[in-house]
C-alpha cells in the first residue's frame, strides 16, 4: 500500500502482514539460519544461502572484517570531538553571538559575566536574563548525536513514501501497461487493467510511474489524460468511492472554470475598449461573450462538493458523473487493492464504473485495478470479471539477484559512499527473498539496519546490524499479531506462557485448558469449550505463535503438544496491555492449579 494521492493514507508501517503465513513467518532466531527449510544453521557457520539458486554466499571471512569494523566504531570510549570542524551536513552549531545578534565584544562580556553572574549595566548587551552558551543551559544532548557521522544521504529515499525513479526487473510490466494506455493520449478509451502480484511486488510504484508518464505527455501534447489513484484500503465503499471521485473532478472543473473566466474577463475588457477585437473569436458581440461568462459563473456556483456521508448513493453517482462528463478527457481510475472493495462492499461499484462508458458524452473512463489478491475476481459478477480483467499483467515476486538490484539502486541514493560494508546489501535480499520476494520487506531491513547502526553511533552499516533488524521487524511483526488477536485467544496464549514460564516442557491441550478456565474465571470471560480452545490453539500454531504437534498416548488417544515460538517477555508485555488481561494481577496460584488437576 503506498501514500494515497487522494486518500488519507491508512497507517503505513512498512510491514505487510504475513503473520497468517505459517511459523516460518514468525522466527525469532537470533542467528539467521543457512538453510531455509530447517530454520537452523547446525554447522554454525556464517554462509548463508537461503535461496539456492540465486542467494548470495556470505563468507565467515565477511563477516568478521564487518565485525572488526563496527567493533571499533561502537567502542564505548568513543568521544565525538566538539572542537572538530563539522562535516558537510552537520549543522553547525551557532555561536551565542550568532542566535543572539550581538557583537564580538558583547560575546566576551558574556564570558565575564557567566562568572560573575548577570551584570545588567553593561550598555552593549542585554541578555535579559539568559546566557545562550552557559554550559547549564545546553548539556550537549544533541551535539553528541550530530557530531557522529551521519550514514544516511537521503533515508526518505528507503521510504515506502517514495516513488522511485528508476524501477529495475519491471521493464516489462511497466511496458505493457504503457502500450495499453497509449489510446489515452489518443483519445480513445485505453481498455481496463487488472494488475496481480504478491505484496511488494512493485505493483503500485509501476502503476504510479506509468500513470505519471502519462500524464505528463498528456500535458506536453496538450491531451486531456487524468488518472486518480484510489486506496481501496482506506476508501472502502460505493459512497466513499464515488464521493472522493466526484469532489477531485469538482476541484478541478472549478480550476477550469477559473481558467476560462479569467480568458474571458480578459476579452471583454478588450472588447469593451476594441469591439473588433471579438472577431477573432466564436463571440459575434459582448451579449454573447457576457451569455458565455455567466453561464461559466452558474456552472461555479452549481457544482456542489459530495459530504462525505449522508446523500443516496444515486446523487452521489449522477454528482459523479456529471462532473467527469463536464469536459473532454480520458480518465484512468487507478484502484489499489481492488480487493478490499469488492470484500467491503461488493461488486456495485466496479459494475457502476465499468458501464459508464456508454452513459458518458464528452469524457471515457478506464480502470486500472491492482490486487493482491489472485483469487479476487471469483467473487464478481460474471460481467464485471469480463470487462474488468480485458487486460491482465501478473507481477512475479523477486529472487534474491533482483531484489540485490533494487536495494543497490536505493542505496546509491540513501547512503553516504562507502557507508554499506559489501555483504550488507546481498543479506538483506536474502532475507527478504526467504519470505517470497518481498522489495518492501527489503527495504525496510536495509533502512532499519542503517538505523541501527546510526543509533550505535557506528560509522559503517555492517552484517550484524542487518541481523539485528531482522529479529527487529520480526519482533514488531509478533507484536502487532498477538496485540490483534482476539481476547479469548489472549487468555490461551497467556495460559500457554504462565505453564512455559513455570517451566513446563510439552504443554499438552488438557493443561492449557486448566489455567486457561481459572484465567477466564479470574477476569469474568465466557469459558469456551476444550474442543474449541484446541482449535485457538491451532490457530496460534498456524499464525507461528506457538509450535503444536500431535502425539500419540497409545490407547489414551492422541494429545497436542507445543511450546512457545516467540520470546515470552515481550509476549506477555503485549497481553498485559490489554485492559481485560491487564487485570489479572498474580497468575502464579492458577499454575499451581495445574498440579491440583
Ligand atoms: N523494481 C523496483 N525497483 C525499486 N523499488 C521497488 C521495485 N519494486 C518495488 N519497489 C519498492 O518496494 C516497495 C513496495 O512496492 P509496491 O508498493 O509497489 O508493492 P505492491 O506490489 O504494490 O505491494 P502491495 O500489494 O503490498 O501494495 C516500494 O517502496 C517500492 O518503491
Amino acid at each position: 500500500m503506498d501514500e494515497g494521492e487522494h486518500t488519507s493514507q491508512a497507517g503505513e508501517s512498512g510491514e505487510d502482514n504475513q503473520a497468517s503465513e505459517g511459523s516460518s513467518g514468525v522466527n525469532t532466531d537470533t542467528d539467521v539460519d543457512a538453510d531455509p527449510d530447517t530454520g537452523s544453521d547446525p554447522d554454525g557457520d556464517t554462509e548463508l544461502d537461503p535461496d539456492e539458486s540465486s542467494s548470495p554466499s556470505l563468507s565467515s571471512s565477511s563477516s568478521s572484517s564487518s565485525s572488526t569494523v563496527s567493533s571499533s566504531s561502537s567502542n564505548p570510549d568513543f568521544e565525538p570531538d566538539r572542537d572538530s570542524t563539522p562535516s558537510d551536513s552537520t549543522p553547525t552549531p551557532a555561536t551565542s553571538s550568532d542566535s543572539t545578534g550581538t557583537s564580538p565584544d558583547a560575546t566576551e562580556a558574556n564570558v565575564d559575566l557567566g562568572s560573575s553572574g548577570r551584570d545588567r549595566s553593561s550598555p552593549d548587551v542585554d541578555f535579559d536574563g539568559v546566557v545562550l552558551d552557559d554550559e547549564s543551559d545546553n548539556q550537549g544532548l544533541f551535539d553528541d548525536l550530530l557530531s557522529g557521522e551521519p550514514i544516511f544521504e537521503n533515508k526518505e529515499v528507503l521510504r515506502p513514501s517514495y516513488t522511485p525513479h528508476e524501477l529495475p526487473h519491471r521493464n516489462d510490466q511497466i511496458n505493457r501497461m504503457a502500450t495499453i494506455l497509449v489510446s489515452a493520449l489518443r483519445g480513445e478509451t485505453p481498455s481496463n487493467i487488472l494488475i496481480y502480484g504478491k505484496t511488494g511486488t512493485g505493483k503500485t510504484a509501476s502503476a504510479k510511474f506509468v500513470s505519471q508518464e502519462l500524464e505528463s505527455t498528456s500535458q506536453k501534447y496538450d491531451v486531456p489524460c487524468e488518472v486518480e489513484y484510489i486506496n481501496c484500503e482506506v476508501t472502502d465503499t460505493q459512497y466513499r468511492v464515488l464521493a472522493q471521485l466526484a469532489n477531485t473532478f469538482i476541484e478541478k472543473n472549478q480550476q477550469v472554470i477559473a481558467d476560462r473566466l479569467d480568458r474571458l474577463r480578459d476579452l471583454r475588457s478588450a472588447a469593451d475598449d476594441d469591439p473588433t477585437t471579438l472577431s477573432d473569436t466564436k463571440f459575434s458581440t459582448v451579449d454573447d461573450l457576457e451569455a458565455q461568462i455567466a453561464e461559466f459563473e452558474a456552472d461555479a456556483e452549481e457544482m456542489e462538493e459530495v459530504p462525505m456521508t449522508g446523500w443516496p448513493t444515486d446523487r452521489v453517482y449522477s454528482t459523479f458523473f456529471e462532473a467527469v462528463d463536464y469536459h473532454e478527457r480520458v480518465v484512468v481510475i487507478m484502484l489499489d487493492e481492488i480487493d478490499k472493495l469488492v470484500e467491503k462492499s461488493g461488486d456495485d461499484t466496479l459494475y457502476n464504473l465499468s458501464r459508464m462508458n456508454s452513459e458518458l458524452d464528452r469524457s471515457r473512463i478506464s480502470i486500472m485495478g491492482i490486487s493482491n489478491d489472485l483469487k479476487f475476481t471469483d467473487f464478481l459478477d460474471p460481467r464485471v470479471k469480463s470487462s474488468l480483467g480485458e487486460e491482465e499483467i501478473v507481477f512475479p515476486p523477486y529472487d534474491a539477484n533482483q531484489l540485490r538490484d533494487i536495494l543497490q539502486h536505493r542505496a546509491d541514493i540513501s547512503f553516504k559512499q562507502d557507508a554499506l560494508t559489501d555483504d550488507v546489501i546481498p543479506l538483506c535480499a536474502a532475507f527478504a527473498a526467504q519470505e517470497h520476494g518481498d522489495a518492501r520487506r527489503a527495504l525496510d531491513l536495509l533502512r532499519t539496519a542503517g538505523e541501527l547502526a546510526e543509533r550505535s553511533q557506528a560509522e559503517i552499516v555492517a552484517e550484524t546490524h542487518v541481523r539485528k533488524a531482522q529479529d527487529k521487524i520480526e519482533l514488531d511483526r509478533v507484536v502487532e499479531v498477538v496485540r490483534t488477536l482476539p481476547t479469548q485467544s489472549k487468555i490461551v496464549l497467556f495460559a500457554v506462557i504462565l505453564l512455559e514460564k513455570n517451566g513446563v516442557h510439552n504443554i499438552n491441550t488438557g493443561e492449557v485448558f486448566n489455567i486457561y478456565k481459572r484465567l477466564c474465571e479470574e477476569i469474568d470471560a465466557d469459558v469456551l469449550t476444550q474442543r474449541r480452545v484446541t482449535d485457538l490453539i491451532s490457530e496460534l500454531d498456524m499464525l507461528g505463535i506457538v509450535n503444536a504437534v500431535v502425539v500419540s498416548k497409545g490407547r489414551y488417544g492422541r494429545t497436542k503438544e507445543m511450546g512457545l515460538s516467540v520470546p515470552v517477555e515481550e509476549t506477555e508485555a503485549v497481553l498485559l496491555s490489554d485492559s481485560r488481561l491487564g487485570d489479572i494481577e498474580n497468575a502464579q496460584p492458577f499454575v499451581q492449579a495445574r498440579f491440583d488437576n
